[in-house]
């Protein structure tokens, strides 16, 4: 008997199906034995246009509803990119403090490539050697407190203009949002070059930008292996423009400081001024003599991250306070008494009186919970395989910290949402990364290094605002008509500028300084 073979397209037909059922039978296997140890969440978060489309609204309010739905500890895969959400204390903790050394590292993203220089900045720096030893020099050198100290009558000059130009607004609706910005990048130039530059103005606004653009998930940011989104993307020829822009005004500084130190040499002495920002790492500037030397374009790195991570911060706390306070005119009067007994009771107004401040601090501990400047703090990478609370974390997995959701955890604050600055008034709670439901300067080896230079400009121009001046809203407008919408960057900022009428209270101190 003849065996008849079955046709061609028959055979094929047959062997496509057995392939496809293995197929599926192996993916399945793959990710029952891979979901067991991931830890719970969606798999797949489809990317479908930009930040907002894919969250459906501001990043750090869309991820806590998920987070409600999967849990504190969340495995997300954003586009391409394997990405855990933390959402609680605890596990904050594991990995701030518990596995701090595996979760130190940062991803590359396209924004940290192109405006800081392949990431040869502080803040964007991979985890290695060469963070090490630019975090030392910030900690122990740039940001240490005896040289936030030694910026003390910058601040209190800036400060001092800034009341003097509001005096002279009394009764007028004012732009407060842009007045306090400009006078915290005004301190933080100064400190850092010694003088505000010629181009003060378009650095700020080249740094706002800047800040917009970074968010960290753009695209490019989102499908890495496809290299030719970062050629394509939309926000790339924008970055590149400001990074050139940035580029010149930070060359310019460093030419300045060269020649002036060069002249110096030349008489042979000490310039006689004190020492900014810009002078300390220019020792470090192809300089092999202290073991760790700086290129040119790593100082340009580093002199943006203080820049920028240095003013927008502060002024936006500023700003969220001010709102606040308007908001809760109980607190704005509570605050009031204390500066103004403080002050009044010294007979001036400076920076050493601000230690008696009890409930102002307080006022801007709340404000930070409610409104950290960076929600989402900095974002971290998995440096190698590591296991937490028995889930696998394969290296390479982003680790977003959702320090906003985490101040508002009603199983760790009593109304979680109001504006209560007297939660902190007997409480230990504080900013340096031991208490894992308040983070608003991050924790473990990435915390902030910048955080007394940064609290000093938040509180002292909050004292000042609040001894000379009571605030209204303009036009009739009342305070629960304020649009609290946010805008999501870097630092998440109001949308609307906050415009006040400023009332004199007490001016005599300016008479008396001038
Ligand atoms: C109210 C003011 C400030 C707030 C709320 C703030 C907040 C933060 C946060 C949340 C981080 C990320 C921490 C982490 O990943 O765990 C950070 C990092 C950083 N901040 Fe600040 N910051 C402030 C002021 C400043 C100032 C004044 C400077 C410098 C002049 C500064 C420089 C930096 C740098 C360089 C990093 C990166 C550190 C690293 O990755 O090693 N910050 N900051």
């Amino acid at each position: 008997m003849e065996l008849q073979l079955p046709s061609f397209p028959i055979l094929l037909s047959f062997f496509l199906f057995v392939f496809m059922v293995v197929n599926i039978l192996m993916k399945r296997a793959k990710i029952s034995s891979s979901a067991s140890k991931l830890p719970p969440g969606p798999q797949k978060l489809p990317f479908v246009g930009n930040m907002h489309q894919l969250f459906g609204s501001l990043p750090h309010h869309a991820l806590r509803d998920l987070a409600k739905e999967h849990g504190p500890f969340m495995y997300l895969r954003i586009g391409q990119v394997p990405t855990i959400v933390v959402s609680s204390p605890e596990y904050a903790k594991e990995v701030m403090r518990t596995h701090d050394v595996v979760f130190a590292s940062r991803p590359r993203l396209l924004s940290s490539q192109i405006m800081l220089y392949d990431c040869t900045d502080l803040a964007f720096a991979p985890y290695g050697e060469y963070w090490r030893q630019l975090r030392k020099i910030c900690m122990q050198e740039l940001l240490s407190t005896a040289r936030v100290q030694s910026f003390r009558s910058i601040r209190e000059e800036e400060m001092f203009n800034l009341v003097e130009w509001i005096a002279s607004n009394v009764g007028s609706a004012i732009n407060l949002t842009e007045k306090i910005q400009t006078s915290t990048y005004g301190i933080t130039s100064r400190a850092a070059f010694g003088k505000k530059s010629r181009e003060h103005g378009e650095f700020i606004s080249i740094v706002a930008e800047a800040v917009e653009l970074s968010g960290g998930f753009e695209l490019a940011d989102l499908f890495p292996s496809f290299g030719f989104l970062a050629l394509i993307s939309r926000a790339r020829p924008k970055l590149k423009r400001l990074q050139l822009r940035a580029a010149r005004i930070m060359e310019n500084i460093i030419k300045e400081h060269v020649e002036d130190g060069e002249k110096s040499a030349e008489k042979s002495g000490e310039s006689g001024k004190e020492e900014d920002l810009v002078d300390v790492l220019l020792k470090f500037y192809n300089n092999g003599d202290l073991g760790f030397s700086l290129t040119s374009d790593n100082l340009k790195a580093v002199i943006w991250d203080i820049f920028a991570a240095g003013s927008e911060t502060s002024a936006t706390a500023v700003d969220w306070a001010m709102i606040e306070m308007i908001r809760n005119p109980r607190v704005m009067r509570k605050a009031q008494d204390e500066v103004r007994e403080v002050f009044g009771r010294k007979g001036s107004v400076d920076e050493a009186g601000l230690t008696d401040m009890k409930y102002l601090k307080s006022v801007v501990k709340e404000t930070l919970r409610l409104h950290p400047s960076a929600p989402l703090l900095l974002p971290r990478e998995c440096g190698e395989k590591c296991e937490v609370d028995g889930y696998e974390i394969p290296a390479k997995t982003r680790i977003i910290v959702n320090a906003w959701a985490i101040g508002r955890d009603p199983n760790y604050w009593t109304e979680p949402e109001s504006f209560i600055p007297e939660r902190f008034l007997d409480s230990s709670i504080d900013f340096k990364g031991n208490n894992f439901e308040y983070i608003p300067f991050g924790a473990g080896r990435r915390i902030c290094p910048g955080m007394s230079f940064g609290l000093i400009n938040v509180e002292l121009p909050l004292a000042l605002l609040l001894y000379h001046f009571d605030w209204k809203l303009p036009g009739g407008m009342k305070h629960e008509d304020l649009d609290m919408t946010e805008l999501f960057g870097v630092t998440v900022r109001r949308k609307e500028d906050l415009h006040l009428i400023p009332i004199a209270f007490d001016l005599s101190p300016l008479e008396k300084s001038k």
